[in-house]
């Protein structure tokens, strides 16, 4: 039998899915990994972490299936990590993620130095902390020796393909978020290299999403255990693999996708729609298309957190067992799911999290539902963005580890006013990244095609007219927490963990 593997590199864990030509998994693996969060505002990984426990999820995603011809791999990973290489291609320190918020200062000389409507006109995005240009600015600004011994900067699932093939390479949809790219241009913008003094041979080569770079490595084919002819398509960042693998593949499709962070994504045909900054726009892993999303910080990681501090004993689906006993509103209990800062609506690293309004009669349960019912409003803030700007969101695909759970996804449908849809499987960067391999070993001439076959609904779930009424009640009073909390947040810094 035939396979593709589409590898996702995701933020909590690396997953791996074993895909067949009916776009059936026949196998799917996932190995957690944790962050390492030394102070306030700081998220990084080892990057041989990812190696490990992504070697070690293939040949355990393989081993079992008897003859088994894998013909193809690609990769969707967690977007704007900086990872330095040396002129050796060794990892010269722990990757700076996406969720780090250390460079609120470069992200200011940004601005002095290109201006605010020149970086959009480039890049089409503001300077935002988690993308990657601050933090190699911050590399530069404070640990100077080993910046200059860097010689390439790659994206964390770029360096995860590096050491699987020994090749290097970066694709436009996760160059796109590293405020380096000219995003229609499709190239590196030689201009904003030149005026921060990061060379253009730092910049690793640009390919597509779906060019194949070759071949497994020898070493590498040989640990997994399959036949080192398989074939390595670039892949793309996780957000735009995640509109691949849910079908986000023409104007008016809409995802939310509930990660450890939160993204709501619009697929875009072309690249001089404004936006003001106001949501990330990115290209896609279509060849010469584009999306546009909003995106909450911390959004399973606010779970997560909630999870690791007040439940450690319980699954996920223990603790959220009970979610549709407490009602709507959570019996006055509102959380904003603030904990590593914000990106979407407000742009904030420093702002934090809250629980308003506790109440002697509250329980651990009603905790848990103002946790999903915060993170579903801050969601709900970039669908806000959306129709403001005209778009008609009447259907969103949910997609992520939050869409594994039933009351959840009424909660979306209800607050977000417009019909979800959930798929057969909600690992949709990993099936994007196996569909981007499907295409590129011939199985389909295009995406849409081969996500006629592979994609499929497992679920869909309407909103429910007064619970609708009811969250249009409540939205606007979380919509105030943040300027009533800011101040509060911002005197408060100085006592975080430095
Ligand atoms: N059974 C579940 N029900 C609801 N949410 C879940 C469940 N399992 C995991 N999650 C949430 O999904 C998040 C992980 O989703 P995933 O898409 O795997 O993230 P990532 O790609 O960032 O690694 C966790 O942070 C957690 O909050
Ligand atoms: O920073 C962004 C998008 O701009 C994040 O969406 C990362 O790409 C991480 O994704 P997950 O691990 O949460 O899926």
């Amino acid at each position: 039998m035939n396979y593709v593997i589409g590898i996702d590199l995701g933020t909590s864990a690396v997953k791996v899915l074993l895909v067949d030509k009916e776009g059936e998994i026949r196998n799917e693996i996932s190995k957690d990994y944790p962050l390492i969060q030394e102070r306030t505002g700081y998220s990084e990984q080892d990057p041989e972490v990812w190696v490990e426990k992504t070697l070690e999820a293939l040949q355990e995603l393989v081993e079992p299936i008897e003859n088994a011809s894998i013909e193809g791999i690609s990769f969707a990973g967690q977007m704007h990590g900086l990872v330095l290489l040396d002129e050796t291609n060794q990892v010269l320190r722990n990757a700076i993620l996406w969720n780090d918020t250390r460079t609120t200062k470069q992200c200011e000389t940004i601005y002095e130095i290109v201006g605010e409507d020149q970086l959009l006109k480039i890049t089409k995005n503001p300077a935002l902390e988690g993308f990657t240009l601050p933090k190699l600015l911050w590399v530069k600004e404070n640990e100077r020796e080993l910046f200059d011994r860097a010689a390439t900067f790659l994206l964390p699932k770029d360096y995860l393909r590096y050491r699987l093939t020994g090749k290097i390479h970066s694709e436009f949809s996760d160059a796109a978020g590293t405020l380096l790219l000219d995003a229609a241009q499709k190239e590196w913008s030689r201009e904003l290299c030149e005026q921060f003094g990061i060379s253009l041979d730092m910049c690793p080569p640009l390919i597509e999403s779906s060019a194949c770079i070759g071949t497994l490595s020898d070493d590498t084919a040989r640990y997994i255990g399959v036949s080192p002819s398989v074939q390595v398509f670039a892949g793309g960042a996780d957000n735009a693999c995640g509109a691949i693998g849910a079908g986000i593949l023409s104007e008016g499709e809409t995802l939310c996708s509930i990660g450890t962070s939160g993204v709501v994504l619009s697929y875009e045909e072309s690249s001089d729609l404004d936006f003001e900054g106001k949501v990330h726009y990115f290209n896609h892993g279509k060849e010469n298309a584009y999306y546009t999303m909003g995106v909450t910080l911390a959004a399973g990681d606010s779970l997560s957190w909630f999870k690791r501090v007040f439940a450690k004993e319980m699954t996920f689906d223990q603790m959220l067992e009970q979610l549709d006993d407490t009602p709507i509103g959570s019996h006055g209990l509102l959380f904003t799911p603030y904990i590593v800062g914000e990106r979407t609506p407000h742009a904030d690293a420093a702002i934090r999290a809250s629980f308003i309004g506790m109440d002697s009669s509250h329980t651990k349960n009603d905790f848990v539902r103002a946790v999903i019912e915060g993170i579903t409003f801050s969601l709900n803030d970039s669908i806000q963005i959306f129709r403001d700007n005209g778009k008609i969101i009447d259907k969103v695909v949910s997609i992520g580890g939050g869409a594994k759970n039933k009351d959840w996804l009424q909660i979306q449908a209800d607050v977000f006013n417009a019909r979800v849809v959930r798929l057969s499987s909600e690992q949709g960067p990993g099936m994007g990244a196996a569909m981007l391999a499907a295409k590129g070993c011939g199985w389909f001439e295009t995406l849409e095609e081969c996500a006629e076959v592979f994609i499929s609904t497992k679920e869909i779930v309407d909103p429910i007219e007064e619970n609708v009424e009811r969250y249009q009640k409540l939205y606007p009073i979380y919509q105030q927490v943040y300027e009533q909390t800011k101040g509060l947040n911002s005197k408060l810094h100085e006592f975080r963990k430095q």
